[in-house]
């Protein structure tokens, strides 16, 4: 036995698409490091050290070399996980599934193909004493809920499968599960399968999968001799894209799989971040697909393959993926059962940096390089491995055949022994997980067998149970709708889209009514309409090839370039006349999520006492621009002109012709209905909201604010 680091980073970038050229190559492969220049200043370059670096000239077999070690782990019976991260279009599917040719096949099919012959060779070798069975399950996270994927989509149930805590794992209830007794079984049921997922076009990709897919293949190995069985489970997920909604052109519909994709890689980021800060709370439960993954959570091995797209037109999405890996890195986990020595195969590798990796994660943007400096330490495994897990982990749960008093008895010593260092919100959770395990061993029980009469389990506890089963599903389903909400609001907040964001959090507080964040927020928003001050605002605008600053005081627009951090914060200041400066950074959903909580890294400190309100990551980390902005007099006419509705008077502003001019009054005229009162403020408040209008663009706003006189 060897302590080794469960989790694994290995990074590939992807060769260039047809429609992509070499002079728009950023990323760079340097040995075991992946670097490329900062955006906002091409003099300097990041570079990211990974466990492994596979540049476009890697193929398939080159990459699954990372993987195959695993499947001695998985055949001693542990858990392995292993997932794709990256952009949308950056080739997490290619990665994962492959396409079709035995060279192009992916981690998958390799796999299984692997684990086939392993069993085979196993069985063979021992003359039949030892036997390997594999079944699978395969299932897709769309919209946080989760959907069978051997099940066509027309008989799925709209609220999708759920989900128990069962002895520290998390249960999928009514899964299909799979025996496949043969690789081409296994190719068929895939590909089936893979038929009934959720994907549509994106601008950045004509097939880009709208969902978490994830493959879960467990593998028994029996001895028919002493009768022992050992059974590890092998989880490959090819997560959603992270992505820019503005470059993706999405619709509302995809807006809400983006609002739900990001929020799951949201959490991820922060489940990520609570281990690498070695917090006591890992916030795994707050999205359906971290609690799938339970990463930092059941002892196991972790491969990520961080997926990155080499040209410029990716270049914020891969600094974001980047810095979510970099996190990443930093997780030790408990010393494995067995060895994981990786295949020496390939060259570019590097044995376990993340393990020796001592540097604080810092945000991109800053004006330093970020090279990560490896420090010998000794091995944190056993703290670790305390600090990482959730303090409740689940004991196994007692199986209901079992007298039910004996359960509850034990439960309540855990709890009371708990109770004294865990505040009583903590306390609820520990009662509702315990009682999710006892359902969730009943579900897996049930699933096996028929239903036992059993003289130990009343008729009055089973409905007990049943009730608070439906109570927990519903609870569950409402919370998930109101952090959507948030989540929402908080995207709107992020754009300036005030308006829009006041109404998500109304929307929210009727799922969270008492929480006193949310009342804070809406209250700033409302007051924000009322608000009276002089303004400098420094806009940070993307285009498609080129970033750049443009400051706007009192009708000047000049450009600069980023001298300190790319992901500005509103800094607030004294009422008037004092001016008050608002930095507002567009960038992408993922970058939001690096910014918040870098601005969350820094306020930490003083945040503390505010940290026991409702244990809600998303409210805990959301940013309120200050209520207190007032706009320059060019601006305030221009944005009169747009919401008059007056299609004659658009048409005179700067590059905005008949068609354009119809559909700015549309879009205003589409909120005034959208209004809920007849005396709602619905036209568009700031310059960056304009902006967000498909077909509109910073550029426009300047254009034509430019146009007025001053
Ligand atoms: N290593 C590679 N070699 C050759 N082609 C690749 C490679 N990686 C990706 N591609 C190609 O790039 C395109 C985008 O890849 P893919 O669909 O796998 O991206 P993705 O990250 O899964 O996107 P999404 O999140 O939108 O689903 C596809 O046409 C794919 O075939």
């Amino acid at each position: 036995m060897s302590t080794s680091n469960n989790v694994r980073i290995i990074a590939r970038v992807r060769p260039l698409l047809k429609n992509e050229i070499e002079k728009d190559i950023v990323v760079r492969t340097e040995g075991t490091a992946i670097s490329m220049p900062n955006p906002k200043n091409e003099n300097e370059n990041f570079t990211f050290p990974f466990n492994a670096v596979h540049d476009s000239e890697s193929d398939q077999s080159q990459l699954f070399s990372e993987v195959s070690p695993t499947i001695k782990h998985l055949f001693k019976g542990n858990d392995v996980t292993i997932f794709a991260y990256g952009a949308t279009g950056s080739g997490k599917t290619y990665t994962m599934r492959g396409q079709k040719s035995a060279t192009e096949r992916g981690i998958i099919p390799r796999l299984l193909n692997a684990i086939y012959r392993r069993g085979k060779e196993l069985e063979r070798k021992s003359e039949g004493e030892i036997t390997m069975t594999a079944t699978m399950s395969y299932y897709e996270i769309y919209n946080d809920k989760v959907f069978d994927l051997f099940m066509a989509p027309e008989k799925r149930t709209p609220s999708g499968l759920s989900l128990r805590d069962n002895a520290g794992k998390t249960v999928v209830v009514g899964l299909t599960e799979k025996e496949i007794s043969s690789l081409k079984e296994f190719e068929t049921l895939y590909d089936k399968a893979n038929n009934n997922r959720s994907t549509s076009a994106t601008k950045l990709n004509a097939h880009s999968s709208r969902s978490h897919a994830i493959i879960c293949v467990r593998v028994a190995i029996s001895n028919r001799d002493t009768g022992e069985t050992r059974t590890g489970t092998v989880s490959c997920i090819d997560l959603a894209g992270s992505e820019d909604n503005r470059r993706t052109c999405n619709d509302k519909e995809r807006m809400i799989e983006s609002a739900s994709i990001n929020k799951s890689l949201f959490v991820l980021a922060q489940c990520v971040e609570a281990m690498t800060k070695k917090q006591n709370r890992i916030p795994y439960r707050e999205s359906k697909m971290t609690r799938i993954l339970s990463l930092g959570q059941n002892n196991g091995l972790t491969v990520m393959i961080l997926n990155l797209a080499p040209t410029k037109a990716f270049h914020m999405d891969t600094l974001s993926a980047l810095n979510f890996a970099n996190r990443a890195k930093k997780i030790e986990l408990k010393q494995a059962e067995t060895d994981y020595t990786p295949a020496a195969t390939y060259s570019n590798r590097q044995p376990l940096p993340a393990l020796l990796s001592k540097e604080p994660t810092r945000a991109f943007g800053t004006a330093k390089t970020n090279t990560t400096q490896h420090i010998p330490r000794p091995s944190l495994a056993e703290k670790s491995l305390k600090a990482t897990r959730a303090p409740l982990a689940a004991k196994p749960a007692k199986p209901l055949h079992k007298p039910a008093s004996s359960g509850i008895t034990k439960n309540r010593q855990t709890d009371s022994r708990m109770s004294t260092h865990l505040s009583s919100a903590n306390i609820a959770d520990i009662v509702e997980k315990k009682v999710e395990e006892i359902l969730a061993a009943r579900a897996l029980e049930s699933a096996k067998s028929p239903p036992p009469v059993s003289a130990d389990v009343s008729f009055d506890f089973s409905r007990r149970l049943e009730l608070l089963e439906k109570k927990l599903e519903k609870k569950a389903d409402a919370r998930a709708e109101g952090l959507t909400y948030i989540l929402l609001a908080k995207q709107h907040t992020a754009r300036g889209e005030n308006f829009s964001a006041l109404k998500m959090y109304e929307l929210a507080q009727t799922y969270f009514p008492d929480n006193p964040k949310i009342m804070k927020k809406i209250a700033a928003l409302r007051g924000k309409k009322n608000s009276g001050m002089s303004t400098a605002i420094n806009i940070l605008s993307r285009k498609e090839d080129e970033t750049s600053i443009m400051d706007i005081e009192g009708g000047e627009i000049k450009t600069s370039d980023v001298k300190e951090e790319l992901y500005t914060k509103e800094t607030h200041a004294p009422p008037p006349p004092m001016p008050v400066k608002k930095a507002f950074a567009v960038f992408t959903d993922n970058d939001r999520v690096d910014a918040v909580t870098n601005w969350k890294e820094e306020q930490d400190e003083q945040d503390e006492q505010d940290e026991h309100v409702h244990n809600n990551d998303l409210m805990d980390t959301d940013y309120i621009p200050p209520a207190d902005v007032q706009q320059t007099p060019r601006t305030q006419s221009l944005l009169k002109i747009i919401n008059s509705e007056d299609v004659a008077q658009i048409m005179k502003l700067r590059g905005v012709g008949k068609k354009r001019a119809e559909s700015l009054a549309q879009h205003v005229r589409g909120r005034r209905e959208a209004a809920i009162d007849d005396d709602e403020d619905f036209g568009f408040k700031d310059l960056e909201e304009l902006g967000m209008i498909r077909g509109i663009g910073q550029g426009m706003v300047e254009n034509m604010r430019n146009s007025l006189v001053a």
